[in-house]
């Protein structure tokens, strides 16, 4: 990994300490998941890590399952181009630069990762004043204002393959898939079924909007589930935290007189696991949840967020598609969903093809390689050699 000649050499013990990392992750799920996934991993190293996220509900949502992890919130705001927008964007990024920068000179790191979004901003700038090396992580298939912004200054710039960023020298780029959290995994879906008090031969539907639901799936659901119910299928909708509109719990009847449960949850702990139970997910497309389908080999309809920066999402959605891993429906041709969701989730042959695809696509531990390759280039000498060293016996550990 490139390092300035101006940077101290980061990993060095001070007074017999490791320097800690900063994964800089909060605001959306999609930026704090991959955060944890690496703390996990480099903490498993034996190296310290703060992670530095939001003030939001969806970050204390998705940190309450890790209550291990040290973190330190800071204030933030996406940049908007109203008055009122543009006012609050600069307040609070010039607090949380001059809280970061003070807290950066007080306690320096070997290195800041930053996976993006509107707190990376003030962070990185303070850490490239301060000359803290910089790397950063883009998951998504059209990179993010922010990594764009902030590239200049970094070392190391991960991007998904054949996803290109101008203005950055070839050598400060690798290539990276999407850290996944350690305890996201494919589980079968027999056995999740049956934890889960759902019959194997029932045909599931599982809906989610990201990390903040999606009002329009939401809607969706509403108006269909009926029909949906009428012809066999259980739904299990995840809505985004207070915006639950449906009951936890109803019980209705298909045509054939079975009994079909709708499910509802604000938020879910485990997606992966109802990844894992669904015959179809039907989803938005950011990052975190296209990866965490194909590690899952769940097929899905993929309907993009119309308003995503630069439709990121539809490209990460068409992605998956060409691959043959899913279906992408554009959100103004939401009144075909209903016969799309039938067509596949009673096509058993298409379902099967699209699983055997996911499995091609599945390769690879991004976040094991990236703590791999972060300890390499800031934890050099005998440092490294512990590190890699705790790394083996903790996964020889977890690996039984
Ligand atoms: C509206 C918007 O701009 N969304 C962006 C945001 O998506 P968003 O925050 O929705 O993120 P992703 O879909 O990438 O990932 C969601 C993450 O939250 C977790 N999760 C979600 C719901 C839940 O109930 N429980 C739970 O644990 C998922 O397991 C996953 O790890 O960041 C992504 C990654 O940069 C972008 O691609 C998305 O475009």
């Amino acid at each position: 990994m490139e390092r300035s000649s101006a940077h101290r050499t980061p990993g060095d013990p001070v007074a017999g300490m490791a320097l800690p990392v900063y994964i800089v992750c909060g605001g959306t799920g999609g930026h704090l998941a991959p955060g944890i996934a690496t703390a996990q991993r480099l903490i498993r190293a034996g190296i310290s890590v703060e992670l530095v996220v939001s003030e939001k509900e969806v970050d204390s949502r998705l940190l309450e399952s890790y209550p291990d992890l040290n973190y330190r919130r800071v204030k933030g705001a996406p940049f908007r181009l109203s008055p009122k927008g543009l006012f609050l964007f600069v307040l609070h990024n010039t607090r949380s630069f001059i809280s970061g920068f003070q807290y950066l000179r007080k306690n320096p790191p070997a290195m800041i990762l930053a996976f993006g979004g509107f707190i990376s901003v003030s962070y990185v700038i303070a850490a490239w004043l301060l000359k803290v090396p910089i790397v950063l992580h883009e998951a998504n298939r059209v990179v993010g204002r922010s990594i764009r912004f902030l590239s200049g200054m970094a070392d190391t710039v991960f991007l998904p393959d054949g996803v290109s960023l101008a203005g950055i020298e070839a050598r400060r780029i690798r290539r990276l898939g999407m850290p996944l959290r350690e305890e996201v995994k494919h589980v079968s879906k027999e056995t999740i079924r049956r934890e889960m008090d759902i019959p194997h031969h029932a045909k599931v539907l599982v809906v989610v909007g990201g990390s903040q639901g999606a009002k329009a799936l939401n809607d969706w659901v509403e108006e269909t589930h009926k029909s949906l119910a009428s012809d066999g299928i259980w739904i299990i909708l995840v809505t985004g935290p207070g915006k639950n509109q449906m009951p936890e719990l109803k019980v209705l009847q298909s045509d054939m007189g079975v009994d079909v449960e709708i499910r509802t949850f604000a938020f879910h702990r485990s997606l992966h696991e109802l990844f894992s139970c669904a015959d179809v997910v039907l989803s938005r497309a950011g990052a975190g949840t296209v990866a965490e389908l194909v590690c899952c080999l769940a097929p899905s309809i993929l309907v993009p967020f119309p308003y995503a920066a630069d439709d990121h999402q539809l490209a990460n959605a068409q992605d998956l598609e060409r691959r043959g891993g899913c279906i992408v429906i554009d959100q103004k041709n939401s009144s075909n969903l209903y016969r799309e969701v039938l067509d596949l989730i009673f096509n058993d042959w298409l379902l099967g093809r699209m699983r055997q695809n996911l499995r091609r696509l599945n390769h690879g531990d991004a976040a094991e390689n990236l703590t791999k390759q972060l300890i390499e280039s800031y934890y050099p000498g005998h440092l490294r050699a512990t590190a890699v060293e705790n790394s083996t016996e903790a996964k020889e550990a977890v690996n039984g």
